[in-house]
């Protein structure tokens, strides 16, 4: 394995660095403090995290910042990893943002998982890659100052010996868990064969014997107990049959003579009952009698023949038939009575609202009279109004046709006549407006030719005025000025002539226009005239015709009045006759009433005749029950005293006593009985109790012989794990011997190496990894009492047998890291310098590709293939890196020289 480049970003010191680092011995040479060191933490970080350098996030990222990345490529077995942190800060926290890993293949991501897969491919997790590959600043002293375990594990962790330890803490974990088991079987064995035992001694069959034959005893006499209860119940039964028959007997006596008793008092209350009877019909007799004198009085007032007891229901119906029809006949005259009454009073009420009806119509007629009179003058006024309204039109009308008599034209041709003026008028006022606009165009002209005869310039056209034939144009202007004044006066005369001739036409018009309107006019009031007269005309005749009706109408009215006096008369009578009748039919009614009083009467007296037959058959109906019952009570005497007869007391007597000891003897063979069984169930539950017994001690047999079996297997089992934890054991043994014994060879011969010197003959290594340094004359020394420079070199040795006996001792590739030194030369005289740079080449040799020191050692950089500066900006405070091109290497190697 080997790194390709690191890049840092915030990383401690540094801002912004790349490094390519190549294979051979690269050295990284700068001040104290400008970084150096802070390289090879950022690989080491890069493979393991903060944690692996004793630092926190917060350590590693530059003061100040709150972003870090770095990034590492390395190569590993031939093939190109890349691992990439980033961190942020989070809160006051520095956090990692992304850790990844990617190579052929893989892409891992998360702090944990890439350290593990790291150290997985590397077979070195952080501490053994510091123990092996990476001594960091001022640990040189670190392996030696471990006790002789820490370095054991050290070593054997290195070596993968590790495993096997594992492998056989393992066995003897799985040894313990075997004899735990195999404890607890035996104690399960041994608390078999006790309960065993113990079941054993309990003589568990005789003792079932013994319950068995006393259960076959109690059997015994359970039965013949049941026997004798049986037998006892017969009698018992026996005894109570007789007492039973004897009760029944009894009280059959006894329920016959209350039977007797019963019919005894009902015929005594029956005879009673009669008595009573005879009684009543004594007192319905006499009802009769009394209803037979009120008869014959209502008879009397009646007239009927006969008197009371001659009176038939036949004369009786002839009375009412008489009666009915003479009712019927008045009711005929009542009802016609009341007819005639009623139509009398209605056609004298009819008669007076016709009287009434041509009252009113009268004084309708007279109120349309008085109408029609006031609307015939309203229309003679208006006629008058109009024919005066019409003179004055007249009037008017002629003294505006006298007008037109003087005027040019006629009535109907005066509005043409104003407006052919009119037009004249205009055209003059036309004529007039441009003789003036000419007039005021020629006297400009004149005005401009005079002005310019004075400036002595031709006026017509303005050269000089010597030889202009012009001048004669100021005269034609002039001569035109005065013809022009002449025609203005001529038109203005005649505008002012035609101006007062307009005025007259237009008046004339005007009157044209009013004579039209009042000739329309006067016509308009001839017809209204007309209309008004005839109007006025038309309501008088109404008038008078109304009032011919109104008389007429008040003839009638008295007529109808007249008529309406004598049907109130004629009624006035009609209502005395039905007075009468109605009086005669009250008379018919009473006589009824009393008829039927007599039929009442009658009807009663045969009730009560009809009563008295009902009860004298009730007195006879009792008389034959009465009879029945005293032969029934006959009969139920013999019975009774037959009964009576057939007891027999001292057979009841021996059945009494033969009831009462079997009862006794029941209620005692009861108990026994119970006891016996109480026992028998006692004897079987115990024979099921010793019988569980017996079988629980087979399957306790069973279950020792099972558990013997497995104690025998978990034995050989325990034996057989023993012997692998042992054989794991000795195997460890055996490999830390023969790897100690090289390390021990290799150890010397580096030591040699570094230090091949006259003091110390060799150094040894025990199996149990203890150092011991021979001095020559043979004293022992431990390492620790050797002097700084010799524990350093001792040290070096010590990790550079290691990286060898990795290199050339474990099977398969060996993971063989870049060896990283920081200030190896701290503690060593330039002497000894050499020495390392030997050990250093020997390392080449021995197939470590890539080797990184951290040194300002002149004699290192000289021997490095590659050189790497740092340097801290002061002012900045930032570390930047630098590679020493191959001349400036030589440079610097022989400058070293000097
Ligand atoms: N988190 C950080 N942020 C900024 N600077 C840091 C941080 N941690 C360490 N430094 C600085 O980095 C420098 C230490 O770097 P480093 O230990 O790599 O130096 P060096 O070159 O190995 O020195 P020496 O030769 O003394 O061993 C110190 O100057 C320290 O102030
Ligand atoms: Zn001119």
């Amino acid at each position: 394995m080997r790194f390709q480049r690191i890049s840092l970003q915030n990383f401690k010191p540094y801002a912004d660095a790349d490094l390519d680092l190549r294979d051979g011995v690269t050295v990284i040479h700068g001040l104290n403090g400008s970084g150096k060191s802070s390289l090879l933490e950022a690989c080491f970080f890069a493979l393991y995290g903060a944690r692996a350098l004793d630092e926190t996030l917060d350590d590693v990222v530059t003061t100040g910042e709150d972003e870090a990345e770095v990034t590492l490529s390395f190569v590993h077995e031939g093939e190109t990893y890349r691992i990439e942190r980033r961190l942020r800060r989070t809160g006051d926290r520095m956090q990692t943002a992304a850790c990844t890993l990617s190579g052929p293949d893989v892409e891992i991501d998360g702090a944990t998982d890439v350290r593990e897969f790291v150290a997985g491919l590397l077979r070195m997790d952080a501490e053994a890659f510091v123990n092996c590959a990476y001594v960091r600043q001022g640990e040189v002293n670190k392996l030696i100052n471990a006790t002789p375990a820490q370095r054991q594990d050290t070593i054997d962790d290195l070596l993968q010996l590790g495993k096997l330890e594992a492998y056989r803490e393992r066995a003897g974990q799985a040894r313990l868990g075997v004899e735990d088991v195999l404890n607890r079987k035996r104690e399960l064995l041994s608390d078999r064969e006790s309960r065993i035992e113990a079941k054993e001694e309990a003589g568990l069959h005789d003792r079932l014997n013994d319950l068995e034959t006393e259960l076959s005893t109690v059997d015994d006499e359970i039965e013949r107990f049941e026997e004798n209860r049986d037998r006892a119940e017969e009698t018992l039964a026996d005894a109570k049959e007789i007492l039973g028959d004897y009760e029944e007997t009894k009280s059959e006596i006894e329920s016959l003579e209350s039977d007797i008793a019963k019919l005894e008092e009902t015929i005594e209350s029956d005879e009673s009952t009669r008595e009573n009877l005879r009684d009543e019909i004594v007192e319905t007799r006499e009802a009769i009698d009394e209803l037979d004198a009120t008869l014959d009085d209502v008879v009397a007032e009646t007239a009927l023949d006969g008197g009371a007891s001659g009176v038939d229901t036949d004369a009786l119906e002839d009375r009412r038939d008489a009666l009915d029809a003479e009712e019927s006949s008045v009711r005929d005259d009542l009802q016609q009575a009341r007819q005639r009454q009623t139509m009398l009073s209605n056609q004298a009420e009819k008669l007076r609202e016709r009287a009434e009806e041509f009252d009113s119509r009268a004084e309708e007629a007279r109120d349309r009279a008085t109408d029609a009179e006031s609307s015939a003058e309203d229309a003679e006024a208006r006629a008058e109004n109009r024919a005066s309204e019409r003179d004055e039109v007249d009037s008017e009308i002629a003294s505006i046709r006298e007008r037109f008599g003087e005027a040019p034209v006629d009535p109907g041709s005066a509005a043409a006549h104003r407006d052919s003026i009119q037009s004249d008028l205009d055209d003059v006022r036309d004529e007039l407006a441009d003789a003036r606009a000419e007039l005021q165009t020629v006297r400009d002209r004149l005005e401009e030719a005079e002005s310019l005869r004075q400036a002595g310039k031709c006026p017509e056209c303005g050269q000089p005025v010597d030889g202009s034939p012009h001048v004669d144009a100021i005269g034609e202007y002039e001569a035109r000025i005065t013809e022009l004044q002449g025609d203005l006066e001529a038109l203005q005369e005649r505008r002012d002539a035609l101006e007062s001739e307009l005025e007259t036409a237009t008046s004339l018009a005007e009157a044209e226009t009013r004579l039209a309107n009042l000739e329309e006019r006067r016509s308009l009031l001839d017809e209204s005239v007309a209309d008004a007269e005839s109007t006025a005309e038309e309501r008088r005749a109404e008038a008078s015709s109304h009032r011919e009706d109104a008389a007429e109408f008040e003839a009638e009215a008295e007529e109808k009045r007249d008529a309406a006096e004598a049907q109130a008369d004629a009624a006035t009578e009609a209502s005395e006759r039905v007075a009468d009748l109605e009086a005669e039919l009250e008379r018919i009614e009473s006589a009824r009433d009393r008829l039927d009083r007599v039929e009442d009467l009658r009807e009663r007296i045969a009730d009560a005749e009809s009563e008295i037959d009902r009860l004298r058959e009730r007195r006879e109906t009792i008389a034959d029950r009465n009879d029945e019952r005293r032969e029934y009570l006959r009969e139920k005497r013999e019975r009774r005293d037959e009964l009576a007869a057939e007891i027999d007391e001292s057979r009841i007597q021996t059945a009494r006593e033969n009831k009462r000891e079997a009862a006794s003897y029941l209620d005692d063979v009861e108990t026994k009985l119970r006891e016996l069984r109480e026992r028998r169930d006692e004897l079987q539950n115990e024979i099921g109790g010793v019988r569980g017994s017996i079988e629980q001690l087979e399957s306790l047999r069973e279950d020792r012989d099972r558990i013997r079996e497995r104690v025998e297997r978990l034995a050989s089992l325990h034996e057989e794990v023993s012997t692998l934890e042992t054989t794991y054991g000795d195997l460890r043994a055996e490999l830390r011997r023969r790897n100690v014994e090289t390390l021990e060879r290799m150890l010397n011969e580096t030591f040699e190496l570094v230090y091949g010197n006259d003091a110390y003959s060799r150094i040894r290594l025990d199996d149990e990894y203890d150092l011991t340094v021979f001095q020559k004359d043979g004293t022992a020394l431990e390492p620790e009492q050797l002097s700084g420079g010799e524990r350093a070199l001792f040290n070096l040795s010590l990790r550079c047998a290691i990286y060898r006996l990795l290199a050339e001792g474990i099977e398969g590739s060996a993971p063989m890291p870049p060896l990283i030194l920081d200030e190896p030369t701290v503690f060593l005289d330039s002497g000894h310098v050499s020495r390392l740079v030997d050990l250093v080449e020997e390392m080449r040799r021995l197939g470590v590709n890539q080797i990184l020191i951290v040194s300002h050692d002149d004699e290192l950089v000289a021997a490095a293939d590659d050189l790497v500066t740092v340097e801290k900006d002061p002012t900045s405070n930032r570390s930047s890196v630098d590679r020493v091109g191959e001349a400036s290497l030589a440079a610097v190697t022989a400058e070293s020289d000097d």
